[in-house]
Parts: C-alpha cells; structure tokens; sequence
C-alpha cells in the first residue's frame, strides 16, 4: 500500500502524501515511501523542480499519533532508531538538489513544520492553521528543531515553538517559514509562476547553486572561500554557463539544455 502519490508533468514531479481519512499524518512507511522518493529524485537528472503536497482536507497533521502512542512501548533505542528514520526523511528532502516547492493548505501541525522547513519555497493559502503542537502532547518539535532553526527567524519562531500556538500563514510568513500567502484557492497560479521562473534558469545552476546553500554552514570560513571560488569558475566555464552569457549578450532566450 502506497501513502505517498508521484506524478510527473512537465520535467516537474508532484509528491502527494495520500492519506487524507488521517490527515495525512506519516507512519514509519510513509516516512520509508518520502525517503525514498526524494532521495530517487536526486539522481532524475531530466526534472527542473518538486512539489510537495497533500491530499484532501489539510497538507499534514504531522506524526501519526497512533503510531507515536505505540512508541510508548518500545525501549529507548528503538525510540531513538524510528526518529532517525524521520530525521533521515527530512533530511532527503533538503538534500534533494531540485528546487522544492511546498503547496499547503488547511493545517500544518507537528512534524509537518518539518517538512515546510525543508522546502526551499513555500505557497500557503490564507487560511492555513500552522502549529508546533509537541509541546501541548508533553514530547518536543525535536528533530524538527534542527531544518526550522535553519530556515526561520529565531526571534518570530522560538515562542511558537514553546508555546504550542496555533497561528496563521501571516505569522508563518514572518517566521520565515512560508514565502507566498496566497486568498483560498489560488495556489494553483502562484505555482505556476513560481514552476515558471525556474524554468527561465540554467537547469544546473539552480542545482549547484542549492547544493552550495546547503553545505556552506558545515563548512569552515577557509572552505567556504574554497567551495564558493571553485563553483564560480565552475560555472563559468560550463555549457550552460556560457550559454546564458551569450544569449544574454545576443539579446535571445538561452536555450537550456537538460543533461
Ligand atoms: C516527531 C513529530 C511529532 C508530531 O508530529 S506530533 C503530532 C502533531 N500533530 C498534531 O497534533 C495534529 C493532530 N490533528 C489535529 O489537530 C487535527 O486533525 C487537524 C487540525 C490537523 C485537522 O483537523 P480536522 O480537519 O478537523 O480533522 P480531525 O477531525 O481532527 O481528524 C480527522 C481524522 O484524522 C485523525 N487524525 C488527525 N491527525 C492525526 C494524527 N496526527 N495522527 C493520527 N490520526 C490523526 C483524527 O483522529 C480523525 O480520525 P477519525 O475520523 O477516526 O476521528
């Protein structure tokens, strides 16, 4: 039984989790289906772009409580092994050099902030419930803690994350968290400009450039200057860098090519 839905259209992959009967919350398979996928969809070099999105009424509900209840069961490694199981999801997804596009709606509750975090842009419509609710369950937005730290406003998003708030897109927005809130409904055409202007850039230089985002803060200032120096003259020196200079200069389209 498959939790998670892919299709593609387009050289964009739409990831759907499907189980709306539980708000789509993720169970250790669904948590296996994302790894997985995203981690497949790293090596698809014919894609310029993901969507993450949710079937039904809300985006996500986060962990699946029936699934957490029975943790309560298990010894302490056991605990330990599954939430590195959910730690590696999210982390396959922000890994995935594509560009990620969140679409949410409805609610976003728990570990779902995690996968809001791990997406390099995020559409909301207006209307969308966000909340840290760990801490109302007695547990902790743990893992999360580590992809919301990186992306969210530190000052905006420490009180939602110890007080258990329900808040709105605006809020989420000031946190960092969401880029676009969008009126109910109209999700669909902020994608398609967002899919759009992705389609306007070098195919590989969005990908290197996500790459070069995600490994700077492991590495130390003389590594940075290494890597960033490297990337450029990299860049420079590709087809598709010189491609975008030239049309750029012969004042045409650059014609991208997918490798
Ligand atoms: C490491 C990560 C930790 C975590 O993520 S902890 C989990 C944090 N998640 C939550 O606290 C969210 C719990 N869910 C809710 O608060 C609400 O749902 C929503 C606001 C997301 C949506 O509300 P509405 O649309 O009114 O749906 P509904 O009637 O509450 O739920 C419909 C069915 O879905 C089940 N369900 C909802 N969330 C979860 C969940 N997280 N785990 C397991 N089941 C869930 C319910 O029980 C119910 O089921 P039935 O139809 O049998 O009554």
């Amino acid at each position: 039984m498959s939790f998670v839905v892919v299709t593609e259209m387009n050289q964009v992959a739409y990831v759907k989790l499907h189980r709306p009967e539980v708000r789509n919350s993720f169970n250790p398979e669904m948590i296996a289906e994302l790894t997985k996928i995203f981690t497949d969809l790293e090596a698809r070099k014919d894609l310029r772009a993901v969507v993450l999105q949710g079937e039904g009424k809300v985006f996500c509900a986060g962990a699946d409580l029936n699934w957490m209840k029975e943790m309560v069961n298990f010894t302490f490694e056991q605990n330990r092994e599954d939430s590195l199981k959910l730690f590696g999801m999210f982390e396959a997804i922000a890994q995935c050099s594509l560009p990620v596009i969140g679409m949410i709606h409805g609610a976003a509750f728990g570990g779902a902030l995690g996968l809001v975090a791990v997406c390099d842009e995020v559409i909301a419509e207006e209307n969308t419930q966000f909340c840290f609710s760990e801490v109302k369950l007695g547990i902790a937005p743990a893992v999360i803690s580590a992809f919301v730290n990186k992306k969210a406003v530190a000052g905006k998003v420490r009180p939602l994350m110890l007080s258990g708030v329900v808040f709105n897109s605006h809020i989420a927005q000031q946190a960092g968290l969401v880029t676009e809130v969008v009126p109910v409904g109209e999700g669909h055409t902020a994608l398609q400009k967002v899919l759009h202007g992705y389609m306007q850039c070098g195919p590989d230089a969005v990908r290197e450039t996500k790459k070069l985002l995600n490994d700077l803060d492991t590495l130390s200032w003389a590594d940075q200057r290494s890597r960033t120096t490297t990337v450029i003259a990299e860049r420079r020196a590709s087809n598709e860098g010189q491609e975008g200079l030239k049309s750029f200069l012969e004042k045409r389209e650059p014609a991208w090519r997918l490798n």
